[in-house]
């Protein structure tokens, strides 16, 4: 009777279907293990085999995945570590539509394997079937256009500071002074969600009557970015809510509540017209050490696939968080993927006002740029800083520098004098 063993898992001489999931793996065997030996496991245990020879024959239709390909041994490279290797994985191994069925398979048990010292699920060639039995975000970029009537400047985005602690009216108050300011999303920090210093429901009412005082105001169209982060069930209240009572998005933590939930969700927004906005608060548990884990190119692709409009993705390096190729990640964001809408990549993190023109020539004006410290931590305060920050914006979109600009501009020039084009540590 034929059987299967690791041996069956590799193939230097397969090309892949078209059909044909690719995943880019960057390993470190471990001590007595050649890197085919390494990539055979990985090819089995990410699929149908496991350590045994397994009897094959009646009723059995093979879904075993092919490692194709090994690259140059780079440890030692400065941003990557490892071998290279390429999986492919026939159409027919996945649940089409189901993002945990198809993250079992390619980063489930192989990232604990004793074969290998560290694995790194690095990069994906998605195939047409399985990207398109995912939704896809519903507007995209178009957020821009369609929610705020802007086309040449990035939407602007401040989460209140302190992060948590603020009452429900001081919250508010807040998003009203940032909105007059010049902002167009107010956002609410990952961490908050319904405490009893700030309860969801009361949050989203008081701040929805200030949002349209902002609006009345200014003659600007303004929203919020309101989590809704919570058990699935409880999520889907909130969301229910969101809508009852006017506002545009939704926020999800996509990365802490699951793919799974972030695909509920993105059905109920479909019905409901909402967009969504991802915060990826725990990311760098997975993407942080390059020689292990999943990158956040993946993360974003993922995310892309299950249907978010927004995604923070970083600061290419401006900012004070540890940032993983922005640049690439926002062009696989926008180019084209059997038809998939894009992502709207959010610029987030230490940002303030002059680091502007360094951070939109290196990510392009259709972006979303949020600043929370930027904004608040502004010398004369909220509305000051939010004048400063659009300022900036302002200024790129119509080729102006900083300089120029903050003659004009006291709140801009304030900015300027307190934090230079200095990124913060
Ligand atoms: O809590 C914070 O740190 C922020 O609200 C930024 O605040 P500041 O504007 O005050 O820095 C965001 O959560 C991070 O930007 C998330 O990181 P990333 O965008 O990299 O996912
Ligand atoms: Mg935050």
């Amino acid at each position: 009777m034929a059987g299967i063993t690791y041996e069956d898992f590799i193939d230097l001489s397969y090309d892949p279907a078209a059909a044909d999931l690719v995943c880019t793996f960057r390993i470190e065997p471990a001590a007595g293990m050649t890197v085919e030996e390494a990539a055979s496991r990985v090819a089995s245990e990410s699929s149908n085999g496991t350590w045994a020879a397994l009897p094959t024959g009646e009723g059995f239709t093979d879904m075993g995945a092919t490692a194709f390909a090994i690259g140059d041994d780079e440890s030692g490279a400065a941003d990557s570590a490892g071998t290279e290797i390429k999986v492919a994985y026939p159409e027919g191994l996945f649940e089409p539509g189901s993002m945990p069925q198809i993250l079992s398979c390619i980063a489930g048990n192989i990232m604990g394997m004793k074969a290998v010292d560290s694995i790194r699920l690095a990069d994906c060639e998605w195939p047409e079937g399985l990207t398109t039995s995912f939704p896809g975000p519903q507007f995209g970029s178009d957020v821009r256009e369609e929610i705020f009537g802007v086309a040449d400047r990035p939407i602007l985005a401040t989460v209140p500071k302190p992060k948590v602690g603020l009452s429900t009216e001081t919250h508010a108050e807040v998003g009203y002074e940032a909105w007059t300011g010049g902002v167009d999303l107010l956002k609410d920090d990952e961490n908050l969600t319904d405490q009893a210093f700030n309860p969801f429901h009361d949050r989203l009412v008081e701040s929805l009557a200030q949002r349209d005082r902002a609006a009345e105001e200014t003659g600007e169209p303004k929203s919020y970015l309101i989590n809704v982060t919570a058990g699935t069930n409880e999520m889907l209240e909130r969301v229910d809510q969101v809508a009852s009572e006017g506002c545009e998005y939704v926020m999800v933590d996509v990365i802490t509540t699951g793919w799974a939930a972030v695909q509920t969700v993105r059905e109920r927004c479909e019905e409901l017209g909402l967009a969504i906005h991802a915060h990826r608060a725990m990311h760098a548990a997975f993407d942080r050490l390059s020689h292990h884990g999943v990158s956040m190119r993946v993360l974003a692709q993922i995310a892309r696939l299950v249907g978010v409009d927004q995604l923070h993705t970083g600061t290419v390096g401006l900012g004070k968080l540890a940032n993983e190729d922005t640049v690439g990640i926002n062009a696989w964001l926008r180019d084209d993927h059997y038809g998939l809408n894009d992502v709207l990549p959010v610029a987030s993190g230490g940002l303030h006002p002059g680091l502007v023109p360094d951070l939109l020539d290196a990510t392009g004006t259709n972006v979303c740029v949020q600043a929370g410290g930027g904004i608040h931590g502004h010398p004369h305060g909220t509305h000051e800083g939010a004048k400063a920050l659009r300022a900036a914006v302002d200024a790129y979109a119509a080729g102006r520098s900083l300089e120029a600009k903050a003659e004009e501009s006291p709140a801009l020039a304030t900015a300027i004098d307190e934090w230079g084009t200095e990124t913060p540590r």
